[in-house]
């Protein structure tokens, strides 16, 4: 990384990045319907997107979604909208993965529109379900990952990416997120990022990420949309 580079100031562009919404959170899928799942969703992208823009360092967000509703929220909050394509199942494109192939093929194509058009900006993907995240913890994160080219935030299991980073205009971000991710992140050469960040790494899959993430405390959205549920699912989102 040149000298040069790193002496501009600096500014990130965050993607996140997410799917039709008809098919989202489907491991929620035993503990809500479709319509609260749906809610869920833009909630916890709302919460995410209002901390990462609040960001000093943050100069620009872009909303990667094949979705019309998703699209419609992120414009409504000040992001800009990079449209992918709906994606295709795994059976219509066995030799490319299926929807990873898709989300990661539309986080690569966005990652490059960013860089052409704002040169030198570190660019991020960030989960788009980070209810608990904390402004202070991204922007660490974002100071840790300046120190090097090509980093990688590893989820509260161990196992999947909250984030990842390219701060090096000459490294592709090189996106490879799915199942298992960041181990994929970590062999293909990012750096692991090792702050006490929470909330950042509190990604919300399941029944009992969600739980984690109201432990730490949700952004106001989300804690809403789950008071709202609570009135029909008590036993699953009672009182912290
Ligand atoms: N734009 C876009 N986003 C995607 C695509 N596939 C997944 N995502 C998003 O990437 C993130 C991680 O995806 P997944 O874990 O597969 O989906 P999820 O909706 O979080 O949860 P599950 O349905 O339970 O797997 C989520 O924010 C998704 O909405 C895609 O093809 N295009
Ligand atoms: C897609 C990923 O996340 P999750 O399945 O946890 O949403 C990932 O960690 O790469």
């Amino acid at each position: 990384m040149s000298t040069a580079t790193r002496s501009v100031a600096p500014r990130a562009h965050v993607l996140v990045a997410v799917k039709e919404l008809h098919a989202a959170k489907t491991r929620l899928s035993g503990v809500f319907d479709t319509a609260d799942r749906t809610g869920l969703v833009l909630s916890m992208l709302r919460d995410t997107l209002a901390v990462v823009s609040d960001v000093a360092t943050v100069v620009g967000v872009t909303v990667v979604t094949p979705d019309p509703a998703v699209a419609r929220l992120a414009r409504s909050v000040g992001a800009h909208v990079y449209a992918d394509p709906a994606p295709v199942s795994a059976e219509d494109r066995p030799d490319e993965g299926g929807t990873e192939h898709s989300l990661n093929a539309a986080l690569s194509a966005a990652a490059e529109h960013v860089r052409r058009n704002e040169r030198g900006v570190d660019v991020v993907a960030l989960q788009a379900d980070l209810p608990s995240l904390r402004g202070g913890e991204f922007g660490e994160a974002l100071a840790a990952a300046r120190t090097g080219g090509r980093s990688v935030v590893v989820d509260h299991h161990g196992t999947g990416t909250a984030a990842l980073f390219s701060c090096d205009p000459e490294i592709p971000l090189d996106p490879r997120f799915g199942p298992g991710s960041a181990k994929r992140h970590l062999e293909s050469g990012a750096r692991p990022l090792d702050g006490h960040w929470p909330g950042l790494r509190t990604d919300v899959d399941t029944a009992d990420d969600l739980d984690a993430a109201q432990a730490l405390g949700v952004g106001p959205a989300t804690r809403a949309a789950l008071d709202a549920l609570e009135h029909t699912a008590p036993s699953r989102c009672g009182n912290e």
